[in-house]
Parts: structure tokens; C-alpha cells; sequence
């Protein structure tokens, strides 16, 4: 067996060097239907590693603009129900879109567009812990506190296989170990640090790197979520070393994550299948 079939840390390393170096030179457009909240770092996240948001929401635009997107975006943070048209006709485009179900335990509401929006089937589903949770359940059952996540990343390991498996999206769980599955295998990506977490929107900024990298690469959801939640996560180690409080390390994140070369991602990216 060749060392490609092992998929050692070693071998994700290159293939986060080489997605990242396939959103440089391909700049994917990506259309991002995201919370107002997000825009500004997501936009800024998106551009930092080589790719070309595009904060377009209007329905009318949706059939002109859409199908031209390499991936689309979708994040219900801040829903409305005005909204909800253009997130559901830019989820049915015919592109890759990845999903971030924001809160989705907040009402019936967006437990409802949330499942809908999943019926659509996304590429990627991304959320924290207490979100994989809620949606693997459809209900509110766990213990809710708005966006943030009131949960580890481990204990939504297994509703993220069984919300793969049921979707037959890619589901990611972030947290100190981000967990991606689609179901069967399980990857894990341990880069990162706790102060991202006092960052407005990091999540909803990983989730939209991961758009970029599906967009750049479609071939295999799994890899391209894992790579860029690795990337995102050392993105944020390195700034962290310059950093003073989360707002400084929004910015030196954001610096990292435009100026990484190979040396550091390969040597630095910390990802390993599950047995
Ligand atoms: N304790 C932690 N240690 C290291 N990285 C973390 C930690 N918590 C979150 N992250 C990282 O922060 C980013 C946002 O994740 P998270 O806070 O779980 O999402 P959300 O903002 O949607 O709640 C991800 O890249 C994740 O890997
Ligand atoms: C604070 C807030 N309120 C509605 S959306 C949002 C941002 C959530 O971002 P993230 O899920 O990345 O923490
Ligand atoms: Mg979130």
C-alpha cells in the first residue's frame, strides 16, 4: 500500500497545501447568503486565502448569478424570512453549496428552515457542537445558548455520522478538534486555538473557506472540509504568536492566513483519520 491510500499527517499536509494553492490560483467566486453579523470576515477570510466572495442576496439575481458560482454559501444567522427565497434558489443552482445552521435550535422557525435547507443537499454542513446536535435531533433537546456552543466538539461525534449518513452532505463539528464525517469515515483537524472562539463569526468564516475549497476542488467534500477547517485552525495558531486579545488576532488571522507557504502547512496542519 502506497503512502496516498495510508493518508498519514503527512499526506494531509500536501493535500492542504494543494487545495489552498488550487483557491489561490483559481480564485473560486463564491456567492455567500450569509448573517449580517459575518460579511466583513467572511469576505476578508475568503479574499486573505485566494478566493472571490460575492455578498449577493437578491432573489432576481439568483438565476443570472448563481450558476456561475464555483460554490454557494448559505448561513442562517441572521434569518429573515425574506431571505429564505434566495437561500433556497441559490441552494438549487446546480453548484456546490455548503450550509452553516446558525443557532438552529434558537426557534421552530429555523429548526424548520434548517431541516428544509438541509433537503436540498448540501455539499458540507458545518456547526459547532450543541448545532450538530440540535439538528441531528431536529429538535431543541440539548442544552441551548444561542450561537455559541454549550457542548464539545466529541460529544456530537456520533450525531454528525448519523446526520451525514441520513443528509448525505459532509458534516463538520468544530470545536478544539473539529470532526468531519461523511458518515462512515472520520477525520479529525486539531489546529487552532481557544481564543478564536471570543472572535465574532469565525465559525461562520470557516464555513465559508470551506465553500472556497469545495469550489476549488469538488472531487471529494470530505478532504476539501478538512483541509480548510486545518488551515482556518493554523490561520489562527500563527496569529495567536502576535496577538493581544481576540480583536488583534481577527487581524493577524486574517494576515496568516493570506501569507501561509508550504513549509508551514505541511509541517504544521494536524489532521488524522479515526480508526
Ligand atoms: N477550543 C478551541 N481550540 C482551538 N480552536 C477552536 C476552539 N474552539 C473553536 N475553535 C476553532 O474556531 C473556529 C470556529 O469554531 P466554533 O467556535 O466551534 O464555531 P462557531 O463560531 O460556529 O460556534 C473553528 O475553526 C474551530 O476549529
Ligand atoms: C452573534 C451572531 N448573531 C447572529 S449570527 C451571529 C454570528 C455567529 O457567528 P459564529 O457562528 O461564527 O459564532
Ligand atoms: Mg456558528
Amino acid at each position: 500500500m502506497d503512502e496516498d491510500e495510508v493518508r498519514t499527517e503527512a499526506w494531509w499536509g500536501r493535500r492542504a497545501w494543494v487545495l489552498l494553492s488550487a483557491v489561490r490560483a483559481r480564485a473560486p467566486l463564491v456567492q455567500c447568503i450569509t448573517n449580517l453579523v459575518s460579511m466583513d470576515i467572511v469576505a476578508n477570510a475568503l479574499l486573505a486565502a485566494g478566493a472571490s466572495p460575492a455578498m449577493l442576496h437578491c432573489l432576481r439575481e439568483v438565476p443570472d448569478f448563481s450558476p456561475r458560482c464555483d460554490a454557494v454559501y448559505i448561513n442562517v444567522g441572521t434569518l429573515s424570512e425574506d431571505w429564505l427565497p434566495s437561500m433556497r434558489a441559490a441552494a438549487s443552482a446546480g453548484r456546490p453549496w455548503v450550509f452553516d445552521p446558525v443557532a438552529v435550535a434558537a426557534s421552530g422557525f429555523r429548526m424548520e428552515t434548517c431541516l428544509s435547507l438541509l433537503a436540498l443537499r448540501p455539499a458540507v454542513v458545518r456547526g459547532n457542537a450543541s448545532e450538530i446536535l440540535a439538528l441531528a435531533s431536529s429538535s431543541d433537546n440539548s442544552s441551548f445558548k444561542g450561537v455559541d456552543s454549550s457542548h464539545d466538539s466529541s460529544d456530537a461525534l456520533q450525531a454528525a455520522k448519523a446526520l451525514a449518513r441520513s443528509s448525505g452532505a459532509v458534516v463538520a463539528v468544530s470545536g478544539a478538534v473539529d470532526f468531519i464525517t461523511d458518515g462512515v469515515q472520520v477525520v479529525s483537524a486539531s489546529n487552532g486555538v481557544p481564543m478564536m472562539q471570543k472572535i465574532t463569526a469565525t465559525g461562520c468564516a470557516v464555513t465559508a473557506l470551506i465553500a472556497a475549497f469545495v469550489g476549488a476542488d469538488p472531487s471529494d467534500a470530505l478532504v476539501a472540509a478538512a483541509c480548510a477547517l486545518a488551515i482556518f485552525g493554523l490561520a489562527g495558531e500563527i496569529g495567536m504568536e502576535s496577538a493581544r486579545g481576540p480583536a488583534s488576532l481577527r487581524m493577524h488571522l486574517i494576515d496568516a492566513l493570506y501569507s501561509l507557504d508550504e513549509q508551514t502547512v505541511t509541517s504544521r496542519v494536524k489532521i488524522s483519520l479515526l480508526p
